[in-house]
């Protein structure tokens, strides 16, 4: 893709949409293609492949929906198996392998398989022929390196992206909307038919109308690379950071500013967080919303110049700036540390979304894509009756209760973030809703609690990646809700989570595309008690 010199990035011209499909035959593909964006995910993903959660069988069993020529053909596994291609003696190394791939693995990658076995190939799609280099073979699965595509799937497109091979955030880039389309529709249907027994209708996807420039946050990693301070990502499964100038996923003006927080920081001499000094940059984390930026510099114990703050705000989209002081005491998976200053501008941030006027702090969670959220909680509002109560646990700053206000005489919203609780019960007075309350607390305790003294109507679910847990399925039996609505990011434990509760039935599954590019499939499902 051609570079706009003066931009450091990409031509803005026409946007990311236009981008043609190139012709993949015999290209090359060097360096690492997983999902590296976040150690933390990366880890999660590893994790689960461990456990063989993503082996076979997972989803995709065929490639239902996909073109003819993409479809694997009975005699695929026949010819791998009669290249012949043996495990190569240690000194061999690499080992490569021509293989077909068959179907979708879950974090969007290809598999093929080698006498048997499933290999796990990023950027590869089904239907394609592709080079592959062997990096692990572990007993049920191994993982492979995209060398070359010599017969290329009609789904492929060229990603506008320069860093897409080492950054596999989005890990669908290369394959056009359509074909992330049907990958993400699938996954969630093998879910459901593998964990649930679910063999209904899956609603079609409710498209995102916006597929680059759509994410509204960012947090990045700081390193010094050849002594400038950049920010980026860490290379899939190793420590090794790699600089990312221009992402075609975030906002055009998060990635504006981002240019220019770095310009001042660079320009103070601030540097990068290492173990052995005491100070300095661990994190970038920015937010969008409304044209409107908030910057948190995640740093060491330090001061942070009011000179370099006031640099900061005088960039005309940003109107909050914060220092989250993190150290080695506060658990690496948590992004920010337990210190939180606020240096200049607005405390919160704040956003229209639909008839409503939300505001957030930085702990406080908030869908990644604003323009979908608005879609999702639309969704939702649909596929819940009306009732007296509606509970509403993992409610973060409260906009999928507010959207439900007319739908149930009281609306009670459990979230564990204490800022975010203060934040919906702001929203919810700001707003002129009465009827709806916050409760801060965990999910499962408080729903105990109120189903002890009051009958739920509906139950509304929005939990973390991880899904339910076990002390929430059991809160779930107790409290009884007649109807609940699971707003899932994760197939997997949605599926199993639905399995879980026994007593319940699907009524109607509606995906919505929130995170393009990348293989994480958003789904809202609404189940009701089979005694109902
Ligand atoms: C996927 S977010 C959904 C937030 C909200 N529904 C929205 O649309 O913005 C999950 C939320 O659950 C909260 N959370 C995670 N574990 C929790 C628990 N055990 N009890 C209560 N809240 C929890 C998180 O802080 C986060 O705000």
């Amino acid at each position: 893709m051609a570079k706009d010199q003066a931009n450091g990035g990409y031509r803005r011209e026409g946007g990311y949409r236009n981008e043609r499909k190139d012709n993949w035959k015999g290209r090359d593909f060097r360096g690492d293609s997983g999902d590296t964006r976040d150690r933390r995910n990366f880890r999660n993903d590893q994790e689960r492949r461990d456990r063989g959660e993503r082996g076979e069988g997972n989803y995709g069993r065929n490639d239902r929906g996909f073109g003819r020529q993409d479809r694997p053909f009975s005699h695929d596994r026949r010819d791998e198996r009669n290249r012949g291609e043996r495990r190569p003696m240690r000194e061999e190394k690499p080992w490569q392998l021509e293989l077909k791939v068959q179907r979708w693995g879950i974090n969007g990658e290809g598999i093929g398989y080698w006498n048997r076995k499933p290999v796990f190939i990023p950027a590869a799609v089904p239907g394609e022929t592709v080079l592959v280099e062997v990096e692990k073979e572990m007993p049920k699965f191994m993982t492979a390196r995209l060398v070359k595509v010599i017969e290329a799937s009609s789904r492929r497109q060229q990603p506008p992206c320069e860093h897409y091979q080492e950054c596999g955030g989005c890990s669908l880039i290369h394959v056009d909307y359509k074909g992330q389309i049907q990958m993400k529709k699938q996954f969630l249907e093998e879910s459901l038919k593998k964990y649930a027994g679910y063999t209904g209708e899956v609603e079609p996807m409710i498209k995102n109308p916006t597929v680059f420039e759509y994410r509204n946050s960012l947090k990045m990693p700081a390193a010094m690379v050849d002594d400038v301070l950049e920010t980026g990502l860490y290379k899939r499964d190793s420590n090794d950071f790699v600089s990312i100038h221009a992402c075609a996923i975030h906002t055009r003006g998060l990635e504006k500013a981002r240019k220019e927080v770095m310009d001042i920081l660079r320009e103070s001499g601030m540097k990068a967080w290492s173990r052995n000094k005491r100070g300095g940059l661990r994190m970038l984390v920015m937010k969008e919303f409304d044209g409107k930026v908030q910057v948190i510099l995640v740093t060491d114990p330090m001061d942070i110049d009011p000179e370099i703050t006031a640099k900061i705000m005088n960039i005309p989209e940003v109107t909050s700036v914060w220092q989250s002081i993190k150290t080695e005491r506060d658990p690496e998976v948590e992004t920010f540390g337990k210190v939180m200053r606020h240096l200049a501008g607005d405390e919160t941030m704040s956003l229209k979304l639909g008839d409503f006027d939300l505001t957030l702090l930085p702990r406080s969670f908030f869908q990644l894509n604003t323009q979908q959220a608005k879609v999702l909680y639309e969704t939702v509002r649909d596929m819940t009756p009306e009732g007296d109560l509606i509970v509403e646990a993992y409610s973060g700053i409260g906009g999928i209760s507010m959207f439900l206000h007319d739908k149930a005489k009281k609306i009670i919203g459990i979230e564990g973030v204490a800022d975010a609780v203060t934040n919906a019960r702001e929203n919810a007075k700001a707003n002129g809703l009465e009827n709806v309350e916050f409760i801060h607390g965990d999910a499962a305790e408080q729903l105990e609690e109120i189903a002890d003294n009051e009958d739920v109507d509906t139950l509304v679910v929005d939990p973390p990646r991880s899904g339910l847990q076990e002390r929430m399925i059991e809160a779930v039996k107790f409290a009884q809700p007649k109807n609940i609505i699971y707003v899932s990011c994760n197939p997997s434990t949605l599926a199993k989570d639905i399995e879980a509760l026994e007593d319940y039935e699907i009524e109607k599954v509606q995906p919505v595309d929130i995170f393009s590019q990348t293989s994480n499939v958003e789904a809202v499902v609404k189940l009701k008690r089979t005694d109902e």
